[in-house]
């Protein structure tokens, strides 16, 4: 019986021993990951010839530290609301895994230490732009839009779509029209991004009693807002061959992206089944991945007609 006890308890403990990949999955490592390949595409644009291999790893490292600290807050922040909810129960601080103090420990070395690296080995404005951008998520987003409003993510996108100007910045020290421009791309792709795994989530959203759009004004408002933010965002990503910032790779593989989120955003609104929300929001994130690599062949080898 005590055998049996004492093997039970340490079954229990290994179960719930806190391990490094708990850490690890709190940075959102695939999320950073993605911001900062558009971290670095920002990087490449701003100047003609190659980035200064310094500024490159500490601008990336900078603005990854301090991405992660705040997906570090976000978990802390958010944890009932992540225990409440299918997707997201398992998180290390909804489970108690990781105490709310250690996580805001590792939130602030993270933070403090990029912080750090972008002040003294890039420049003060990409270290406060990077640092507003993290107050702008894991604050103004997370603590008070996302309980607030339907459209948390829509104001809230402007921090997750900041990395392409930091990246700039870290180049050139200054806040230039073309670097905006890729902030905008970022920040018209978040809505149907989001709303399309929401879609396919509001049950989760409206247990945890989140305002996301399907929850507030219902699934098929919701499809049609994915689709007119689709067909923006098409308009949107015409920006940089218009303005000259971009050539011809980019023109017909960003024309070719765009038409991929398109089809999907149609069948989501007038032929979905069980499957299409899901696919719609795994389409968004190859669609941004291969739009900024496009960017950046197209930065590299000139093609015009
Ligand atoms: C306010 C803005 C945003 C919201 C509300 C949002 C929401 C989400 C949510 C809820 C997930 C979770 C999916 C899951 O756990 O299965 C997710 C996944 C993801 N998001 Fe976003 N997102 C935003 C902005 C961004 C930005 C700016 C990027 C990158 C540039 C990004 C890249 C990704 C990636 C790569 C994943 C997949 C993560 C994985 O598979 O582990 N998101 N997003
Ligand atoms: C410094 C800097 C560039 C900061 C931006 C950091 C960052 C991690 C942005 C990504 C946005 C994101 C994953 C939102 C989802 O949050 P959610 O709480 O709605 O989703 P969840 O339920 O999956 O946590």
């Amino acid at each position: 019986m005590a055998k049996s006890a004492s093997l039970q308890s340490r079954v229990t403990r290994s179960h719930n021993a806190v391990s490094w990949k708990d850490y690890y999955e709190m940075t959102k490592p695939n999320v950073v990951m993605l911001l900062l390949l558009t971290a670095l595409v920002g990087m490449c644009l701003a100047t003609p010839t190659w980035v200064d291999a310094l500024t490159l790893v500490t601008g990336l490292a900078g603005i990854g530290m301090l991405s992660a600290s705040a997906a570090v807050i976000n978990h802390v922040v958010d944890h009932k609301i992540d225990s409440v909810m299918a997707r997201t129960f398992n998180r290390p601080v909804a489970k108690g895994k990781v105490s709310i103090n250690n996580a805001l420990w590792f939130a602030g070395i993270l933070g403090a230490v990029g912080f750090v690296v972008l002040a003294v080995f890039v420049n003060m404005l990409t270290a406060w732009l990077t640092l507003a951008s993290l107050v702008g998520y894991a604050f103004v987003y997370t603590m008070y839009l996302k309980r607030a409003t339907p459209q948390n993510i829509v104001i809230g996108g402007l921090a997750g779509a900041a990395p392409p100007l930091l990246g700039w910045t870290a180049v050139t020290g200054e806040i230039h029209a073309h670097a905006l421009l890729l902030v905008l791309i970022i920040f018209t792709w978040t809505p149907p991004h989001f709303w399309a795994l929401a879609i396919h989530r509001e049950k989760d959203y409206a247990k945890a009693k989140v305002p996301m759009l399907p929850v507030t004004h219902g699934i098929d408002f919701t499809k049609t807002s994915v689709l007119l933010y689709t067909v923006l965002l098409g308009l949107v990503c015409l920006l940089p061959y218009l303005t000259g910032m971009s050539d011809m790779i980019y023109l017909v593989g960003s024309s070719a992206l765009n038409l991929g989120f398109l089809l999907y955003a149609i069948k989501l609104k007038f032929a979905a089944d069980d499957q299409t929300a899901m696919k719609t929001f795994r389409f968004s994130i190859i669609h941004l991945m291969v739009l900024f690599v496009v960017l950046l062949l197209d930065h590299y080898i000139p093609v015009s007609l």
